[in-house]
Order: C-alpha cells, then structure tokens, then sequence
C-alpha cells in the first residue's frame, strides 16, 4: 500500500541512471504528487514519455522547477551552476533544492551563489550506481540498503534537511551528514581513485596486447574483468568528477603511488614475508567490510524491496 506523497510536485533535471532511478522508486512507492523532469533531447524526452514513469516531460529546465516542491539535479557535475541559474528564478518560495552529484564542494560552490535566500539548499549524493547511464538504465532498487550523504551548508533549515534524509530513506537509502569537504576526501578514496585505476589499468592492457599477442583481453577473468566494467562508465560524469574535486583525487593519488612504490620495492626485493603481511591486513579490510554491510542491512529490507519491486513499468 503507497502512502501519502511527501512532495506535490517533485522536479528531476536530468534522466539518467539516477535521476531514473529516484522516479521509479519515488512512483513506486507513491513519494510525489506529480514527477515532472526534463531532458535535452527530442528523442530522450520521447523515450521518457514512453516508458511512462513520470507525470510530465518537458523541454526546458525552468519548467520543470516551476512550482515544484523539491527540485533534485540528477546532471554531470559540471553543468551544476549553469542549470542552478537557469531555474532560480522559477523556483517557488520554500523549495527544496538538491542534486546528486558524485563531488560535493564544487557543487555546492557552483550552485549557492544562484539560490535565492527562501530557497533550501540539500546537496546530497547517493553513494550507489552502475556503469550504465541513460534512460533505460535505473532501476527502483538501485538505492535500498546504500548510503546517501547530504552535505547541508551551515545554517541550512533543519526541517528541509529532514525532509530529503526521509525521501531518501524512503527510497531505500542509509542517510549520513557531513561536510562537503569531508565527503570529497573519503570520496576521493573510495570512488574516485578505483575509478581512475580502473581506466589506467584498461588503457594499459590494451596498450600491452601487442607484447602479449592479444592474449590480454582474451584471457580477461576476475579481476580485470571487474576493471573493464568500471572503465565503461560514463565518459562525462567522470571528467567532471576529476577536474571538480582535483585537490582531493590528487592527495589521494600521492598516497597510491606511495604505497605503489612500496609494493613494486617488495616484489624487486623478493621480500615475500612484506608481500604476505600487506595482503593479509587487505583480506582482513574486505571481511571486515563485509561484515559491517551485513550488520548495517535494514530490518524491513526485504518488504521495501518486495514493494519496490512491483515498479511502476
Ligand atoms: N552513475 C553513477 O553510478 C552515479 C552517478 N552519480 C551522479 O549523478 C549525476 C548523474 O549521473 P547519471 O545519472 O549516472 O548520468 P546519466 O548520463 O545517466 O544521466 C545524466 C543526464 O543528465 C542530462 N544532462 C546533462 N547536462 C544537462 C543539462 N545541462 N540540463 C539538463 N540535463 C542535462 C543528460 O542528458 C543525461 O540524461 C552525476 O552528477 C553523477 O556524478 C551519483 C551516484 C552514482
Ligand atoms: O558502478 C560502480 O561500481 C560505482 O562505483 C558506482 C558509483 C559511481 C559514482 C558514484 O558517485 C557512486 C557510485
């Protein structure tokens, strides 16, 4: 049974993985009156409008932000502040104003300047995706037993902030505050540098198949296989992830290169007992991770999912 909308009128800016992602959940679930969201192209918008999840389609961003209680940009970082101004001064007296940008502090830098002082301002991100985008590619579930981070700037009305952590709990997601700077620190760690590994480590394979007489991708199982999925993530997004939060990636990418360096000293050495400490201490990080996602699984998981899972297609 859906309960009652916790939104008149949600605006998604953006149809993507995520922005399509939060309309399946929220129609499934019954969170928003009314979904309205916008996408650039003819051919996008008509595939919206066929897929039949949202109330409206339509062409400019300004639209869709008119009148709408929450207003959530599901775009590339780095169209953030282009779009922020663009809808300021359609945005209704009280709206919430979020995005899901996988970087926080150029976000909330790019965009505050923008919004005018009634306007509350939620930058989150969920912290859950794929290597697909478009259209077709989110899913209701995508956020269920994920963490959301919402980055509020100081001051920002508490109720607002409660508002969007119980939307996105609603969704499925685990919501955590922090600091945008905080956030793009562990970030960088976490998301960020993988992501940069995944596409070095791609390009040098390939780069290597003349040595190896094209026995590289060939024989491509476990883990390079798991670096081929991340390396096929959405060319854009991820430009904007690494020009938006340079100073983070790059102190992170210092501390890599280090412990690199350390790795490559201990294989040159033949020094096996430094090999076999370092990879003991990482099996042990894994189950450890492990573990905490499995103590951290919503109790009533499983019924979310089941009403999730009847999805709105
Ligand atoms: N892909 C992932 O796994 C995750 C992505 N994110 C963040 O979510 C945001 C969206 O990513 P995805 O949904 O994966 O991308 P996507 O490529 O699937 O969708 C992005 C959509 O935004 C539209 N768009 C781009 N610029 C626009 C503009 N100026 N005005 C209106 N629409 C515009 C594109 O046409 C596209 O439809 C990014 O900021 C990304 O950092 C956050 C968590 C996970
Ligand atoms: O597909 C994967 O493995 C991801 O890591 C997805 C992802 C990409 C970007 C984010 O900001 C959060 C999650």
């Amino acid at each position: 049974m859906n309960s009652a909308p916790m939104f008149r009128k949600v605006a998604l800016i953006g149809f993507g993985l995520i922005g399509g992602s939060i309309a399946r959940g929220a129609k499934s679930l019954g969170l928003a009156g009314e979904i309205v969201t916008t996408a650039r192209s003819e051919s996008t918008r008509a595939r919206v409008r066929e897929l039949g999840i949202v109330d409206h389609v339509v062409e400019s961003n300004a639209e869709a932000a008119d009148g709408a209680d929450l207003v959530i940009l599901c775009i590339p970082v780095g169209a953030c502040g282009d779009v922020a101004q663009e809808i300021a001064p359609h945005l209704k007296h009280g709206a919430i104003v979020s995005d899901v940008g996988s970087v926080k502090g150029a976000v909330v830098k790019a965009m505050a300047p923008y919004l005018p002082e009634d306007i509350h301002f939620v930058p989150a991100h969920p912290v859950a995706g794929t290597e697909n985008s478009g259209p077709d590619s989110g899913f209701a579930e995508l956020f269920i037993n994920r963490w959301c981070i919402l980055t509020p700037p100081e001051g920002t009305n508490a109720e607002a902030t409660e508002k969007l952590a119980a939307f996105w709990r609603a969704l499925g997601a685990n919501v955590e505050i922090m600091t945008p700077e905080h956030h793009d620190l562990v970030l960088a760690v976490t998301s960020h540098l993988p992501h940069l590994i995944a596409y070095t480590i791609v390009s040098t394979a390939e780069e290597l198949e003349g040595v190896t007489q094209s026995e590289v991708l060939k024989f491509s199982a476990g883990g390079f296989r798991d670096f081929t999925r991340i390396a096929a993530s959405d060319p854009t997004m991820w430009r904007d992830v690494f020009l938006t939060n340079k100073d983070a990636v790059l102190e992170m990418l210092g501390e890599f290169q280090e412990d690199l360096s350390k790795l490559t000293r201990a294989i040159r050495r033949g020094d096996g007992d430094a090999l076999f400490e370092h990879f003991t201490r990482t099996r042990a990080i894994r189950r450890g991770i492990v573990q905490i996602g499995q103590d951290e699984a919503a109790p009533d998981f499983g019924r979310r999912h089941k009403q999730l899972g009847k999805g709105a297609e």
